[in-house]
């Protein structure tokens, strides 16, 4: 057994890069940028009112001054004439300020009669007015490799850019394994169950920005799980799930290197999830996920998911840690590093009581796993922790 930084190491040893693609920039959130995208107009592209009111240009304004409104400009509008001393412009928010006025007096400082306004209040310290490029400039950068967000796509709609080039979105077939599983929706009969990894797999994998082929249930025979292999040819990962363990029908270890997987590890120093395994198998990472609903989630998520990451040229980084208190005492670890559901409350984080990874459940409810090292001591209520949102 491998511990799990050592087997997450061998993992992104096996990823290679995707490929490149441009996309409109309606479909860019959520894609990783590939190239740098840069800013094509300097925004705001003029100097522009932040507010509703008057332009002036007059540089001594006591309270009580008095202008004659000459003109309007509003958003999408200039106001093309000319503007003198004693003299405002009647401006909206977004507005360009004509020049050479040098503030905006807001509207709710000033009376007004026909085309006189007079100052009712204390000039203040702002000027009103958001200077040209103040937000960015032509030729800034947004650096690659990114994540989208919608944050970003804002500014780069902003930018003048209409299509990124990112990172294709890698494809990773899923395969469940066995006799017992039948779809939902389907009737099962007295001995089998409902197939569930795939659908929260698949969630998981297409909020990380990947595309998941979910495959037909590979019944246990080698014939069956064979052709599953087959139905995966092209993906950039193969994930299989269930048959990775002991027993006399589990047949994905011997299936996949009967076809060539080119095995880094089997078995992992954690809980759940110790009957992992990943290799190369004809240029696809392949990864073996345990058929435990809760220790497939936990190790898609320790491994399946910083590998795409990886894959769509992010930096090749662990599920980010973050420490807690915990609520509870918590016994001393055994020799495999422990993922306990727990509950992430804003005085702690709270591990449940019941740690069995068949508790679909309990994962359910859960939003983050405490992470113990193997063979970590006793910790007490209120000990700092590390954990792992999810
Ligand atoms: N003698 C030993 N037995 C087991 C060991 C061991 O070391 N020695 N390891 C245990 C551990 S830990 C795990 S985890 C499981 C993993 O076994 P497999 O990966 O072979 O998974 P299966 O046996 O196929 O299934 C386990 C369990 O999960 C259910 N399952 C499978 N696929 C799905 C699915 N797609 N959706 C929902 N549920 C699924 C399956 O019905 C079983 O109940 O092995 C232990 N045994
Ligand atoms: O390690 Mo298994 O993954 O405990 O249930």
């Amino acid at each position: 057994m491998i511990s799990v930084s050592d087997a997450l190491a061998e993992v992104f040893a096996l990823c290679t890069q995707v490929d490149t693609q441009t996309v409109d920039l309606r479909h860019a959130a959520g894609r990783v940028l590939a190239t740098p995208a840069r800013a094509l107009r300097d925004q705001p592209p003029f100097a522009s009112s932040a507010m509703d009111g008057y332009a002036v240009c007059d540089t001594d304004i006591p309270q009580g001054a008095q202008f004659t409104v000459v003109g309007e400009a509003a958003a999408g509008h200039a106001f093309e004439g000319r503007i003198a001393a004693g003299q405002a412009v009647r401006i909206f928010t977004g507005a360009p300020v004509p020049p050479p006025c040098t503030r905006v007096i807001i509207q709710e400082d000033v009376t007004r009669a026909g085309d006189l306004i007079t100052l009712t209040a204390p000039l203040s310290g702002t000027l009103n007015i958001r200077p040209l490029g103040g937000d960015f400039k032509s030729g800034d950068n947004i650096a690659a490799p990114r994540r989208l967000s919608a944050q970003d796509v804002t500014l780069l709609a902003a930018m003048n850019v209409a299509q990124v080039e990112v990172f294709r979105k890698p494809v990773v077939a899923l395969i469940a394994t066995g006799d017992e599983l039948v779809m939902p929706g389907e009737t099962p009969n007295a001995s089998q169950i409902i197939a569930s990894n795939s659908f929260g797999l698949a969630a998981m994998i297409e909020a990380a920005g990947g595309i998941a082929r979910m495959l037909p249930i590979a019944r246990d025979t080698e014939s069956a799980l064979r052709q599953s292999f087959d139905l995966a040819a092209g993906a950039d990962v193969i994930v299989t799930i269930g048959g990775a363990s002991v027993g006399d029908h589990d047949i994905v270890a011997k299936v996949a290197s009967d076809l060539g997987l080119d095995r880094a590890f089997y078995k992992v120093a954690m809980r759940p999830g110790k009957p992992l395994m990943a290799g190369r198998l004809n240029g696809a990472l392949m990864i073996g996920l345990p058929g435990n609903p809760v220790s497939s989630m936990v190790t898609a998520q320790l491994f399946l998911i910083p590998a795409l990451m990886a894959m769509m040229g992010l930096p090749a980084r662990p599920a980010p840690r973050e420490t807690h208190v915990v609520l509870s005492d918590l016994e001393a670890n055994g020799p495999r590093e422990h993922y306990m559901r727990a509950h992430l409350t804003p005085t702690g984080i709270e591990p449940f009581a019941r740690q069995d990874s068949s508790l679909m459940s309990i994962l359910s409810h859960a939003n983050a796993l405490i992470v113990r090292a193997p063979h970590a001591p006793a910790a007490r209520a209120g000990d700092l922790i590390a954990c792992i949102k999810i």
